[in-house]
């Protein structure tokens, strides 16, 4: 079901609440206006948010001879979103499985979803770095990704919560693609002026440290919460958030067109 993807990119956290889905679908969105055909899929099965991120909650996923077939937001299916949202009677039913029914999903997910062709596959990963995560990524192993973009916050506690997750992937063989440091500042909606509210160069100095490449970081922008389902890079493209991305987008792509 995989094997038409050309490219599939993890996106993970160590820790929770700082902006993993919301990166994730700014970035599969920012990539599909590039004219790339892109898929998103949501196996984080404790708070799965994609669907409301992407002002899709009243949509459901059908069976079909191949396999589940995902939910598109264009007639020319070239955005493809799979979400256990969609399984959920509402958005606040909580997935409340134990770890081998979560990890049987998790597979179901990978293996059954009739994707197509595409150029982008993005997973939004469960934060965190416990047993069943590690269940979770060795199977992502299995897909042969391309590897993990890691995101973190500025908080000194975030920064710790980025380093376990590199042991992690490290740990369980998945390559990392680079940093993203999110929630970076603050960006006036009057001026476009940003503010460090938290300390700064956590990021940096990790990727430093670590020889890790550091993507970009992103501010805290209030638009960016009310965006559902449009692109901060169409819709706010003066924006110091649109044009990070656009530079992460320019980073991550950049190796496939050399
Ligand atoms: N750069 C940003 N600017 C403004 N708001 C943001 C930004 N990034 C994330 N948010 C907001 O922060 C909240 C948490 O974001 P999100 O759900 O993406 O985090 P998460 O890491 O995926 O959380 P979880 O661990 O629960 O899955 C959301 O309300 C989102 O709108
Ligand atoms: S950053 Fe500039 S426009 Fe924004 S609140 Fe401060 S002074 Fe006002």
């Amino acid at each position: 079901m995989i094997d038409n993807v050309k490219h599939i990119i993890l996106v993970v956290s160590g820790k929770g609440g700082v902006g993993k889905s919301t990166f994730s679908t700014q970035f599969a969105l920012a990539l599909k206006e590039r004219n790339l055909k892109v898929g998103l899929l949501d196996i984080d099965l404790c708070g799965p948010s994609i669907p409301y991120l992407l002002n899709l909650e009243d949509k459901s996923v059908h069976q079909h001879a191949e396999g589940w077939l995902p939910v598109y937001t264009d007639t020319q299916q070239n955005f493809a979103v799979m979400s256990i949202g969609f399984l959920l009677n509402n958005r606040n039913s909580a997935v409340v499985w134990r770890g081998p029914k979560k990890t049987a999903m998790v597979k179901q997910f990978l293996n059954d979803v009739h994707w197509g062709d595409l150029d982008y596959l993005i997973i939004d990963t469960p934060p965190g770095t416990s047993d069943e995560h590690i269940t979770v990524m060795e199977n992502l192993k299995s897909i042969n990704c391309d590897g993990a973009i890691v995101i973190s916050s500025p908080q000194e506690v975030a920064i710790e919560d980025v380093r376990k997750e590199i042991t992690f992937c490290n740990k369980t063989g998945i390559p990392i693609i680079g940093l993203v440091e999110n929630l970076s500042g603050y960006a006036c909606p009057h001026c476009s002026e940003c503010t460090n509210i938290f300390s700064t160069g956590g990021a940096a100095s990790l990727a430093e440290h670590t020889k890790i490449p550091l993507l970009g970081t992103l501010p805290i922008d209030p638009k960016v919460g009310t965006l559902l389902g449009k692109s901060a890079v169409t819709e706010c493209a003066e924006s110091q958030f649109a044009k990070v991305m656009n530079e992460i987008v320019d980073k991550v792509t950049k190796k496939d067109r050399n």
